[in-house]
């Protein structure tokens, strides 16, 4: 794909004699939100370490912003600062305040942004004097962004980025990853939320036992833009009744004349991303 952030083409590790990553062909284009799913142990973070230039592959090709993460080059030094990644906890810092921190990160970057404005993208202004360990578990989430975003990178990889959050947090952390993207920077996110997928992702990869299962838009995953309605409504003697439908406004219709209006109990549903995940995994 021209213009591609990520290319993968036939990846593959192993541990001992068991592959973690099986041939795993993946595109995300720059400036996209793309997300893998996958249950514990399909290779997601393998995946994502290789990428990241942190775990070194068996074999297959890999470019990462038109550099190969596993070489150890000069040119791939200058393309760590073109990299964020937004790690799990900064334990050795928790005697340093918010400002200090993000501060300290800066520095690593030929042209970081500005600390105080960072703070402030993740909403943590009124904490910048605040030790790092007085911050609640979603506070430290979004410090762990500010250090993945202060050097402005080209791409960012995001490892589970709202695990604990509540949901107001969540959805606050959603609107920061999409104003992220609106600036152009492309996002490779790992979840176990399928509706996080849903809300961020420009497209998601399934992925199981080290290969790729489906990638496609939330919308369209497994076919889901033209999988049955199910509809379903209380008979008159209180009993549920259910039936999946090709034409559902048609059944709504002919129920609303049997019950002579309003019909008990009333729901029209499609499947929802999670329902599609799960039945793909389970046929992978
Ligand atoms: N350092 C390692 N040594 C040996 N085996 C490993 C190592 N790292 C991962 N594995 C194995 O490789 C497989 C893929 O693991 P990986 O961590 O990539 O999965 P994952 O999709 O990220 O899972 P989760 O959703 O649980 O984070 C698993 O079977 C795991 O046990």
């Amino acid at each position: 794909m021209r213009d591609a952030a990520i290319e993968v083409r036939a990846l593959r590790k192993v541990y001992g004699d068991k592959p973690a990553v099986d041939g795993l062909d993946l595109t995300v284009a720059r400036g996209e939100i793309f997300a893998l799913l996958g249950p514990n142990g399909a290779g997601k973070t393998t995946t994502v370490e290789i990428l990241e230039g942190y775990r070194q592959r068996d074999s297959g090709e890999v470019r990462v912003l038109d550099i190969d993460p596993g070489a150890d080059t000069e040119a791939k030094r200058r393309w760590r600062t073109r990299v964020g990644i937004v790690l799990q906890g900064t334990g050795e810092f928790d005697e340093l305040t918010v400002g200090e921190v993000v501060s300290h990160f800066a520095r690593f970057y030929p042209e970081p942004d500005d600390p105080a404005e960072v703070i402030a993208r993740v909403g943590l202004t009124d904490k910048t004097r605040a030790r790092t360990h007085t911050l609640s578990g979603g506070q430290k989430r979004r410090l762990d962004v500010a250090l993945g975003i202060i050097g402005r990178p080209e791409l960012l990889f995001l490892d589970e980025p709202t695990t604990g959050f509540d949901p107001e947090a969540r959805r606050e952390f959603w609107s920061l990853i999409r104003d992220l993207a609106a600036t152009g920077t492309t996002i490779l996110l790992t979840t176990h939320y399928l509706e996080e997928a849903e809300a961020l992702a420009d497209r998601v990869a399934v992925i199981a036992g080290g290969r790729l299962v489906a990638v496609d838009t939330p919308q369209r995953l497994g076919n889901r833009d033209a999988a049955l309605a199910t509809v379903s409504w209380r008979t008159p003697g209180g009993d549920w009744e259910r039936a999946r439908s090709e034409t559902p406004t048609a059944l709504v219709n002919d129920l609303a004349g049997r019950f002579g209006g309003e019909v008990p109990g009333l729901t029209v549903t499609r499947p929802t991303l999670e329902d599609i995940y799960l039945d793909m995994i389970g046929a992978a």
